[in-house]
């Protein structure tokens, strides 16, 4: 999802993770959440067998690895079985390890051997990695509020139409672009107020041609260009702060003067991050001379529709920026 991969606790391109997040359906997304629950809850099982003193933090798998390694200073057995462990690929044994970890955990503590130890730090090891290859914290996010939104009333292009209709009233040739359409009978392409909707996604669903944004030929000229961009729900599916930047830049590559852009995100991306509010993502679309024209919470999802009116703002910052902090948000951010 940009050009800079990102890399996984062992320092390798992080490339399972980067296809969940990509790809995950909202019917895949359970199955990832229970992964997730799963070895979370097993990494915390075994990190108090071993009486680890330093709390592991979700939000930071390389901490993370760091406090199991300084753990196993200075003993070679546990450290090179933790490493046996994370080298791991998707291995039965190791599952079914884990499956039984909460007598296997009563046995060890009986018998008191120390060389057992040594099995759960390979076991540790193998957890961590999988953890890693899922796409860590912000895939399970990402999953977690996408499988949220099951129930959020369907097709988010409803509140679209009732925006775009007055603003679109003398413009009849109108032409959009549905980045990550599922299907070609949303309310954007049946409401009559474009001339032609071009439908887009990663994968390839009836009426919409597979195809990724980032991909996508730039404009040669006007004709190639929309009134309209709409990117509901996908920003939240890009992986990182940076790539969504990269796809909010290229929107506006595809944009005719005066063009929409319709943005739609789970809720929790501008009221529970620790990196996006609302007016934090006013301000970076301001500063690609995007205006805010409407905007709307509704009980899951955050709407909003802008205008290229190409008024520059100053430019936000490169890195992301805190703008809330405690427990229980979100990574979910935007840097330009
Ligand atoms: C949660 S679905 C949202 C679908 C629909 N727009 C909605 O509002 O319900 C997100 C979609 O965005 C698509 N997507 C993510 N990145 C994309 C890209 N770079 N180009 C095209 N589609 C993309 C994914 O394939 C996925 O189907």
């Amino acid at each position: 999802m940009h050009s800079r991969k990102s890399k996984s606790i062992t320092g390798k391109r992080n490339q399972v993770g980067n296809d969940v997040a990509k790809v995950i359906k909202p019917q895949k997304t359970r199955r990832i959440i229970r992964r997730f629950h799963h070895l979370i809850n097993k990494r915390e099982s075994i990190c108090l067998f071993l009486c680890l003193t330093e709390k592991l933090d979700e939000a930071n798998e390389k901490k993370n690895d760091a406090i199991v390694r300084a753990s196993t200073k200075g003993n070679t057995e546990q450290s090179k079985s933790y490493e046996d462990g994370k080298s791991q690929v998707f291995n039965e044994a190791m599952e079914t390890q884990l499956l039984r970890l909460h007598s296997l955990i009563k046995k060890e503590a009986k018998l008191k051997d120390s060389s057992k130890i040594t099995v759960m730090y390979a076991l540790l090891g193998y957890v961590m990695s999988q953890i890693d290859k899922l796409g860590g914290l912000e895939t399970y996010q990402i999953a977690s509020q996408n499988g949220q939104l099951n129930g959020r009333g369907g097709d988010t292009s409803k509140l679209l139409e009732k925006w775009i209709k007055p603003l679109l009233a003398d413009h009849p040739g109108a032409t959009a672009l549905e980045i990550g359409s599922l299907s070609s009978e949303n309310h954007i392409s049946r409401c009559g107020l474009f001339k032609h909707v071009v439908r887009i996604d990663l994968e390839k669903h009836e009426g919409v041609t597979k195809q990724d944004f980032m991909e996508r030929p730039l404009p040669e000229n006007e004709n190639d260009k929309f009134d309209l961009i709409s990117c509901s729900l996908v920003l939240n599916f890009v992986k990182n702060h940076k790539d969504r930047g990269l796809m909010c830049h290229r929107m506006i590559k595809f944009l005719r003067p005066q063009g929409y852009v319709f943005i739609v995100l789970p809720q929790a991306c501008v009221t529970h991050s620790r990196y996006c509010n609302e007016s934090l993502l006013q301000k970076l679309l301001a500063s690609l001379g995007l205006t805010m024209l409407h905007s709307h919470q509704s009980n899951k999802l955050y709407y909003c529709l802008y205008q290229w009116q190409m008024v520059l703002s100053p430019k936000g910052p490169p890195k992301r920026i805190r703008v809330s902090d405690g427990p229980g948000l979100n990574n979910f951010g935007i840097t330009l």
